[in-house]
């Protein structure tokens, strides 16, 4: 089988408030950032399929004989329900892993062949190479496995023709319509259930549509009435793997089902109270008091995200250093390290922007004011995309 060539790229996201607590069903509000993985899938004619991930060290080359093996007649490629254990496990065993928390590249490589012999594997299996290259940092708490798992499900649907390519000749990038954004969302969600264990799905629905949304048990509502807010994003740089935190959270409610219920409600009426906010600022005019409100829903959720067992202290060290200037943080993503979020009020000077980036530095952390609201899932043209990012994936 041969397929054509094609160059996806999804959105990171920053979750304002509700991580962890989305894993158990509550509400969490996420938006995409304006930084993107981008994948590049190239037919190839040599019969071998192969994956260069540079961002995480991963080059691989497999035959396609070898891969032929691990497919079995009753693989059912419709099960969108759950992961195939069958697959997963035949996989686990074939790529040599036998621990339960799997590092970077397992993860990614299993995800990989998950979505490409689930959607090929009971046809004719095509040999290509897939070069994917992230502007987001990977494993910091900005979806950088869930923009991977829907650039994946997009290429290898667009490939197998179970959704249309969407470029028109005149334009320069394509979007799907809902029903293929729908497919793309469910099959990028397979991808994260094996980096996360157990995602709650909130980052691959932002990958997929961008914008702020607002997640309720798998339900996905776009919020396209919000003001624009300046967020300052902070990477402390610590690692932390969110498949280890998720499973570090169910831990602790399980031993502490009373203590930590409330706890996650509080977070559920956090991220309630916050889109009321939000949904305010856009219909009356804007006043010190709607971002008073939003920074003290910052710092109490903070609080419980240190409550829960996900802080750490480069998290708490950005807190501190941000309110020595007046400003409000809180971790983003998984925690336990990797980034947080700082809210700036849209009267905040650049001495004070600039000022606090420089003491997070000091610090040895990254840091950057970022726009928000990024489009989701594309297909482009490669003349549509940064040279940079070109010339990385061309590379391949
Ligand atoms: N650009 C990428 N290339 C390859 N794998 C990636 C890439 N981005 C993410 N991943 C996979 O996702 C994992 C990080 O996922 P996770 O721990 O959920 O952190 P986050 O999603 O916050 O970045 C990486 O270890 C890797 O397996
Ligand atoms: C902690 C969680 O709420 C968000 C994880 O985001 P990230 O992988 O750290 O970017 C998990 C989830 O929703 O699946
Ligand atoms: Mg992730």
């Amino acid at each position: 089988m041969e397929v054509r060539d094609c160059l996806i790229s999804a959105p990171g996201k920053a979750i304002l408030h509700g991580e962890h607590a989305v894993v158990h069903g509550k509400v969490a509000l996420a938006v995409s950032l304006n930084l993107r993985t981008y994948l590049k899938l190239k037919a190839r004619s040599d019969g071998k399929v192969c994956i260069n991930l540079p961002n995480i060290d991963t080059f691989v080359c497999w035959e396609l004989s070898e891969l032929k093996q691990l497919t079995s007649s009753s693989d059912k490629k419709e099960e969108l329900q759950r992961l195939d254990a069958e697959l997963v496990k035949r996989l686990r065993k074939f790529i040599g892993v036998t621990n339960e928390n799997l590092d970077s590249s397992a993860s990614a490589i299993l995800a990989f062949l998950y979505i490409y012999l689930s959607l090929f594997g009971s046809g004719d299996m095509p040999s290509l190479t897939v070069s994917v290259w992230s502007e987001l940092p990977t494993g910091a708490g900005l979806g950088s496995s869930a923009a991977y798992s829907v650039c994946l499900a997009a290429a290898f649907l667009c490939a197998t023709g179970n959704i249309p390519t969407p470029l028109k000749e005149w334009e320069q990038t394509g979007r799907w319509c809902q029903e293929d954004l729908e497919l793309i969302n469910s099959w990028a969600f397979q991808g994260e259930k094996i980096i996360h264990g157990n995602p709650s799905g909130v980052d691959n629905a932002v990958g997929t549509w961008g914008g702020m949304l607002r997640f309720l048990a798998g339900k996905i509502i776009p919020l396209s009435r919000v003001p624009l807010l300046r967020i300052l994003l902070t990477n402390t740089k610590v690692p932390r793997s969110t498949k280890v935190l998720v499973a570090r959270v169910k831990d602790k409610i399980n031993k502490f089902p009373s203590v930590m219920i409330p706890v996650l409600d509080s977070v559920d009426a956090i991220s309630c109270t916050c889109e009321k906010v939000l949904t305010e600022m856009t219909c009356e005019p804007i006043t010190g008091d709607h971002y008073n409100i939003l920074e003290e829903l910052i710092d109490i959720n903070q609080h419980h995200l240190n409550v829960i067992g996900v802080g750490h202290p480069s998290l708490d060290m950005l807190c501190q250093v941000t309110a020595a200037r007046g400003l409000h943080s809180k971790l983003t993503g998984a925690g336990g390290g990797g980034c947080g979020i700082t809210l700036l009020r849209p009267e905040t000077d650049s001495t004070t922007v600039q000022g606090t980036m420089k003491d997070l530095r000091d610090c040895g952390y990254d840091c950057w004011e970022t726009s928000i609201g990024g489009p989701g899932v594309q297909q482009h043209f490669p003349s549509s995309v940064k040279e940079e990012i070109m010339e990385v994936l061309n590379r391949y």
